[in-house]
This record gives structure tokens, C-alpha cells and sequence, in this order.
């Protein structure tokens, strides 16, 4: 967003009821009260629940509202195949009634939704995005297995303008805005639920979910790995690969597993020195996974390649065109981790 978007007034705005949102409808009573009849499971056999949903609703309508002269496209992960069936309206039901409340909770609109509405939301982010104009990247409960575990997950949002991603937004609500990891000495006093903002060429800032002044974030200047923690995912890692290369490199400290985004976030303000991300063979990344993180570790002065060393190509569609991995660290450890990357990969095959 530019000033022609309205500028820091309106930035200010939408972060303020986006942060409402995230804490009032998806963490404070959604995550705590989740319930088996919540949670389908997709085509792919992943986890969605009413949570996923009814952000990504939420979140389409805010930016309708707030940017009404923006043609809206957006590449987003849901949509309304499977509300639609017989055996579904019942939680198609609460997932209104859930999108409903959050709006009569707040002051910001005056409108209600009726299942329709909710339906028409979601297919609105069926759009492939790709190389030319503009696209809003979402997922809206990214990490929905450690979401519905009680752990760590994010509220992504990235904005591609000509295939590029300018714009990034993670919400947090698990995640305390400055480390506490035991390596770097804990710090109890930390606010926990953290949104996370980049713009291409300003910086990554931080500020607490429940309304602080933006702080800005920097990524740690680690030069030696034998000093550097890394980041995997809890779920999606081949743990035989990520711990090959961080035996090469000499990596001390135990892998810290994490859910979702929040690990380019906690990444981006120093919690840890390099992001390890090798999922199976086969496996095709989508966007919306890794939009929002990668801006705003780049923003924040760090790196987000691929295996071979590329930068991430978000103008493809919907999946990410690239080499197998993805790796993210500071600029001192790129090339070192690249290489140790590389000859695992070598050894592996
Ligand atoms: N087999 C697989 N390998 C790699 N990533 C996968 C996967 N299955 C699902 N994912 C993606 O991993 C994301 C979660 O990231 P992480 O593994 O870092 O917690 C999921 O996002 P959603 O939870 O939004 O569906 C999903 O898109
Ligand atoms: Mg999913
Ligand atoms: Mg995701
Ligand atoms: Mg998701």
C-alpha cells in the first residue's frame, strides 16, 4: 500500500481491526474452544477448520471495505468447494454465525452475512495471481495443524504487484515479539501475540496484537554457524536432510520445530539464525505458505533462496516455481548454508 492507498492513517487503521480480529475471532475464542465437528479435513488430507474460514472471510471483506478502488483479485488458500455439500451445513451455519459475531463485536462495520455471502467470500480467492498486475496473497490460518494443537500459527498476508511480492502482513497471536529463546538469554517479560509488517524498501516492523507503537525488527548477524540456532517446521520436514546440513555446518544447538510462519517471523526479529524448509519429493510450496515470511525477512535484512541459490519466483500461479528447498538467513550465512545444502543434497542421492 501506497499513499495512494490513503497512506499511514489508513495502515494504522486496518492493522488496528486486523488485530481485533485475529484475537477476538480466531485466537481468544476460536483456538481455545475448538471442537472436533470444527475441523474437516480436505481433499489432500490436511486439516481446515470454521477458524480458516471465517478469517479468510473477514479478511477479503476488510480490504473490500477499505480499498474499494482496488480491483480485488486474491490468490487465497480456501474456498467453498466442500461447504457446499449436504453434510456440511452445519458448520457452514456456525462459521456465519462466528463471522457475524466478530463483525457485531466491533464497531468498525454494520453489516451481517448470510451463508451465501460467506460462500461468495471465499470463492473470491480463486484467483492464479501470476506476472502482471495485482494480487492479494492469503492464508488465513497458516500452521492449522499446530492451530488446532494449541501451538504456534499465523494470519498471512502478502500483496504481489507485477510478480512481486511488496507487501507483507503475519499475524501471530502465539508468538511473543521478542525472543525468548533460552539461547539468547529468556525475557519473561514479553508480550505475547505479535503482527508483523513489511513494505518492499522499508523495513519489517513489529507491534503487539493488542495495539503498541511499531517497533522495527532486524535478523541476527550471526557469522558463524557453530553460533547459529535453526528454525524447521513440526510437521512438514525431512529431518534426516535439515540435520545433515546442520551437522556440516558445525550447528550446535537443537532444532527449534515450529508451526507455520511464525518461524520467518521469529526469524526476522533474531530469535534464530537460519530457516531449514525440505519437505517431501513432490511436494509443490504454494505461495500464500511463504509470501508474507519472505518479505518480511528480506525487509528485516535477511535472504530467502532456494536450494539452488534463487531467489523464491511468486509470478508463476499459485504454487512457487522452484529448485527443491527453501532456505532463509542472514547475508553472512547464505553462502555457507548454500553449500552445505548442496553437498547434503549430493549425499542424499
Ligand atoms: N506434505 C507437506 N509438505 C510440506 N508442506 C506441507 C505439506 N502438507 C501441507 N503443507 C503446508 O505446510 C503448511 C504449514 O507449514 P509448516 O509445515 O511450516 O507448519 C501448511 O499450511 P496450512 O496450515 O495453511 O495448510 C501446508 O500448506
Ligand atoms: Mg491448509
Ligand atoms: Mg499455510
Ligand atoms: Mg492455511
Amino acid at each position: 500500500m501506497n499513499e495512494r492507498d490513503g497512506g499511514e492513517g489508513q495502515r494504522k487503521r486496518m492493522r488496528a481491526i486486523w488485530s481485533k480480529y485475529f484475537v477476538k475471532h480466531v485466537e481468544g475464542r476460536v483456538q481455545q474452544g475448538i471442537l472436533q465437528s470444527d475441523i474437516q479435513s480436505k481433499a489432500d488430507r490436511t486439516p481446515v477448520t470454521v477458524a480458516d474460514y471465517g478469517s479468510q472471510v473477514l479478511i477479503s471483506l476488510v480490504l473490500k471495505k477499505e480499498l474499494p478502488s482496488h480491483s480485488f483479485s486474491m490468490v487465497a488458500e480456501e474456498d467453498s468447494e466442500d461447504l457446499r455439500k449436504d453434510d456440511a451445513q452445519q458448520i457452514l451455519e456456525h462459521i456465519t454465525s462466528l463471522v457475524n459475531e466478530t463483525i457485531a463485536n466491533d464497531d468498525s462495520y454494520n453489516m451481517s452475512l448470510s451463508k451465501e455471502d460467506v460462500l461468495a467470500a471465499l470463492d473470491g480467492g480463486k484467483s492464479e495471481g501470476g506476472p502482471s498486475g495485482r494480487h492479494w496473497i492469503l492464508d488465513p490460518i497458516d500452521g492449522t495443524k499446530g492451530f488446532i494443537r494449541g501451538d504456534q500459527y499465523a494470519v498471512a498476508l502478502g500483496l504481489l504487484d507485477e510478480g512481486k511480492v511488496v507487501l507483507g502482513v503475519l499475524g501471530c497471536p502465539n508468538l511473543p515479539s521478542k525472543s525468548t529463546n533460552k539461547h539468547n538469554g529468556s525475557s519473561s517479560g514479553d508480550q505475547v501475540g505479535s503482527l508483523y509488517f513489511a513494505t518492499i524498501g522499508c523495513g519489517a516492523k513489529v507491534q503487539a496484537l493488542e495495539g503498541s507503537e511499531p517497533q522495527k525488527i532486524t535478523i541476527c548477524s550471526v557469522n558463524n554457524p557453530v553460533d547459529a540456532s535453526f528454525f524447521e517446521s513440526l510437521e512438514h520436514s525431512k529431518r534426516d536432510l535439515t540435520s545433515s546440513i546442520a551437522e556440516k555446518l558445525g550447528v550446535q544447538a537443537p532444532p527449534v520445530r515450529m508451526d507455520s510462519q511464525a518461524k520467518y517471523a521469529a526469524l526476522a526479529q533474531g530469535d534464530g539464525a537460519i530457516y531449514l524448509r525440505f519437505s517431501g519429493k513432490g511436494y509443490k510450496e504454494r505461495v500464500w505458505d511463504h509470501a508474507a515470511g519472505s518479505i518480511i525477512v528480506t525487509e528485516a535484512g535477511g535472504m530467502v533462496k532456494d536450494a539452488s541459490g534463487n531467489d523464491l519466483d511468486f509470478s508463476k500461479g499459485r504454487y512457487l516455481d522452484r529448485d527443491r528447498g527453501i532456505i532463509a538467513t542472514n547475508r553472512y550465512l547464505m553462502p555457507m548454508v548454500l553449500k552445505a545444502v548442496q553437498e547434503a543434497i549430493d549425499e542424499e542421492q
